[in-house]
C-alpha cells in the first residue's frame, strides 16, 4: 500500500458544527508519528447513546484514533469535536481538564490503584476536581451500586475478581457523567463469558446515561455488542 507523506496536505473540511445527536467526531484525521503513518485521513462520528467498536489489524491505528478523539494526542491534521467544541484546539491544560471532567476511560489493565478501596478508588476523579470526599464516595457508590458492586465497596483490587475489578474501573470511567467513554480493549484480560458481561455492562451503563462509547478491540464478540463497527486498515477507515 502506499502511504502519504508527512508533508502531505489534506483537504480541510469546512469547520461546522457536527449533526443533532452527534456527541464525538472527528473530521479528516491525520496523525504521523515522525514518518511513520498513524492516521492517514479519518472521519468518524459518534451519537449520544451509541457505542461504536474500533477493529483491524494489529498496528493499523486504532488505539492512535481512540488518542486523538479523547485528547490525549493532538492531530496533524483535523478536527476532533466533543458536543459543540473543538477539542483539537485546546491546550494541554485545558485538554487535561476536558479529559477529566467531560470523558471516562476504560483500559485493559483496570489501572485501578491497589491500595484504595473500589469506592475510593471511583472516587477519586471526582476528588481531584474539587468534590468533597463525603459527596464523592457517595456518589461512587451509587454507581458501584449500579454495576453490581454494593456489597465490594470496601474491597481493594486485589480482594476482586478480573470482572469485579474491570466493573470498579467502568464505574471510575461513569461518575463523572462523562459525554464519551474510552474503552482500548477492556476485555482483553477475561474470559469470555467475562468479557462478555463486562462489555455489556460497559455499553448498558454508558449509553443508558446518554454517553457516547468508542471500544478498540480484536474481539468479534465484543464489537457484536456495540451498536456499529468502523474498521481501520492502513490508517483508513476500510470497507473491507
Ligand atoms: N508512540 C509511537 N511512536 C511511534 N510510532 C507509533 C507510536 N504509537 C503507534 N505507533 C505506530 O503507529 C501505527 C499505528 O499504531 P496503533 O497503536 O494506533 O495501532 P493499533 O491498530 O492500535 O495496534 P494494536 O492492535 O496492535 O494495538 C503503528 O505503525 C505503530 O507502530
Amino acid at each position: 500500500m502506499s502511504y502519504p507523506s508527512p508533508h502531505t496536505t489534506y483537504q480541510q473540511p469546512v469547520q461546522q458544527v457536527p449533526g443533532e445527536g452527534t456527541v464525538l467526531a472527528g473530521r479528516g484525521l491525520v496523525k504521523f508519528y515522525g514518518e511513520v503513518v498513524g492516521l492517514a485521513g479519518v472521519d468518524v462520528a459518534v451519537r449520544a447513546g451509541e457505542a461504536l467498536a474500533v477493529m483491524g489489524p494489529s498496528g493499523n491505528g486504532k488505539t492512535t484514533l481512540l488518542h486523538v478523539l479523547a485528547g490525549i494526542l493532538s492531530p496533524d491534521q483535523g478536527e476532533v469535536w466533543l458536543g459543540g467544541d473543538r477539542v483539537d484546539q485546546l491546550n494541554d491544560a485545558a485538554r487535561t481538564v476536558l479529559r477529566r471532567r467531560r470523558l471516562g476511560f476504560v483500559f485493559q489493565d483496570n489501572q485501578l490503584l491497589a491500595e484504595l478501596p473500589a469506592d475510593e478508588n471511583v472516587a477519586l476523579p471526582l476528588m481531584v476536581d474539587g468534590v468533597s470526599r463525603r459527596d464523592a464516595i457517595g456518589r461512587a457508590r451509587a454507581v458501584l451500586a449500579q454495576v453490581g458492586l454494593a456489597n465490594e465497596v470496601n474491597r481493594r483490587p486485589g480482594e476482586l475478581s478480573g470482572g469485579q475489578a474491570q466493573r470498579v474501573a467502568i464505574a471510575r470511567a461513569l461518575v463523572g457523567e462523562p459525554q464519551a467513554v474510552f474503552a482500548d480493549e477492556p476485555t482483553g484480560a477475561l474470559d469470555a463469558a467475562t468479557g462478555a458481561q463486562v462489555i455489556d455492562l460497559l455499553v448498558g451503563a454508558a449509553t443508558h446515561r446518554g454517553a457516547a462509547v468508542v471500544v478498540v478491540t480484536h474481539d468479534d464478540a465484543v464489537a457484536a455488542r456495540c451498536h456499529r463497527v468502523v474498521r481501520i486498515v492502513d490508517g483508513r477507515v476500510s470497507d473491507r
